[in-house]
């Protein structure tokens, strides 16, 4: 058995390289963005009233002043600037050149066209040319582009994007036992529950989840299963990984030429999980006990997928301090179910006294995973863990 720290890298060496298309930026949240996009103009790109009130000179603030004429958004005021004299100014609206402060429209007094300044306030309320960006600045590639990534790259005049594709995810589950949802299962079946998790991880990482039909306890319906997952970028089987005389998924895998990359890890849940590679596709074969299938599809799938679209893993551990104490930790690394409690400095991570790998309702309830490495001491409560946050 191999660490789970060996396997993530054997897993993610498995990606292929992040094809790219173009997409309309409205259509672009959520997606991964493969090529530098490039601001191709300035930001605010004139001197910009940030208040309604009245464009002057600093040097005038004293004195009584003289309003020769008015600049709104979208209608720049274009006359000559005069020493002793405002420009009555809207917010959004360019500031003359010659004035360097716009005073709120509250502080001031106006009679006609005299105006005396009542309180100059704090700061000169002018965005500057540039202040928040400048043509040629770039967004760099590797990020999932979310709201204010949209509305940026608008402002930037970026009208379409080079995102990456979308990887395509075959997700095979199979078991003899197993019916769909809204079906009533004969004696000795359950409903599958897995694929459609899996899938909602997958769609969760920006992959395109394609959902095949339940492969049976056969070497022919697994092979139809694998059949039917050509033209994916990536294939995923869940059950039927284990040792049972009824587990038949690397058996048929191989015979349809799976370079094995590896086959069980040293993990708690998820020890039986395979990857390779098939026809030149990413294959990873997920136990089948539910929450087993739904850990390894955080550890492994969720990553690879995001390296699939040049992103980061999403791996990203935290502190929290233990509620209670736990004791010491088999050889394998354990990913524990727990709950997230506001603490005094970090949060206080509480784990179920039931790790069950079948027990989905636990998962659901969960906030994180635990990270507890293979052979790890007693940890007494108060101590600091690591755990990852799970998406709810
Ligand atoms: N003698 C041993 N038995 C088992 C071992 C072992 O090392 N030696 N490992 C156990 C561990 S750990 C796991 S995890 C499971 C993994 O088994 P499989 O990947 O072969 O999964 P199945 O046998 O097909 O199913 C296990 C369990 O999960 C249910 N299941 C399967 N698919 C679905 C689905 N799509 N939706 C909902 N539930 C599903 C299935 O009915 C079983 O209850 O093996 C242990 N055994
Ligand atoms: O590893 Mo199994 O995945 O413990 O239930």
């Amino acid at each position: 058995m191999i660490s789970v720290e060996d396997a993530l890298g054997r897993v993610l060496a498995l990606a292929p390289a992040p094809r790219g298309e173009e997409v309309a930026l409205a259509g672009a949240a959520g997606r991964a963005l493969l090529a530098p996009a490039i601001a191709r103009l300035t930001q605010p790109p004139f001197d910009s009233a940030a208040m309604d009130g009245y464009a002057l000179r600093s040097a005038d603030l004293g004195g009584p002043l003289r309003i020769i004429g008015e600049a709104a958004a979208g209608h720049p005021w274009t006359g000559t600037p005069v020493p002793g004299t405002a420009i009555r100014i809207f917010t959004g609206a360019p500031v003359p050149a010659g004035y360097d402060r716009v005073v709120m429209q509250e502080h001031v007094r106006r009679e006609d066209d005299a105006l005396t300044v009542l309180e100059a306030g704090a700061g000169s309320h002018v965005r500057v040319r540039g202040s928040d960006f400048a043509a040629g600045d770039e967004l760099a590639p590797g990020r999932r582009l979310g709201p204010a990534d949209i509305g940026l790259l608008a402002a930037m005049n970026v009208p379409a994007v080079t995102v990456a594709r979308r990887p395509v995810v075959a997700v095979l589950a199979g078991g003899d036992e197993l019916v769909r949802p809204g079906e009533t299962p004969a004696p000795g079946q359950i409903v599958s529950s897995n694929d459609l998790a899996i899938a909602a991880q997958v769609e969760a990482a920006g992959g395109v989840p394609r959902i095949l039909p339940i492969a049976r306890d056969t070497e022919a319906s697994l092979r139809a299963g694998f059949a039917a997952a050509a033209g994916a970028d990536l294939v995923v089987t869940i059950g039927g990984a284990s040792v049972g005389d009824h587990d038949l998924v690397a058996r048929v895998a191989e015979g349809l030429g799976l370079a094995r990359s590896f086959y069980k890890i040293a993990m708690r849940p998820g020890k039986p999980l395979m990857a390779g590679s098939l026809a030149g596709t990413p294959l990873l074969g997920l136990p089948g006990n539910p929450v087993s299938a739904m850990v390894c599809g955080i550890l492994f799938m969720q990553p690879l997928i995001r390296v699939m679209q040049g992103l980061p893993t999403g791996l990203a551990p935290r502190r929290a301090r233990l509620a209670a104490r736990l004791p010491a930790e088999g050889p394998r690394q354990h990913y524990l179910r727990a709950t997230l409690e506001q603490g005094p400095d970090l949060p206080l991570l509480r784990t179920f006294p039931d790790q069950d790998s079948a027990r989905l309702s636990l998962m659901a309830e969960a906030d994180a995973l635990l990270v507890r490495p293979a052979g790890d001491p007693p940890r007494q409560e108060g101590d600091v863990i690591d755990f990852l946050p799970l998406d709810r």
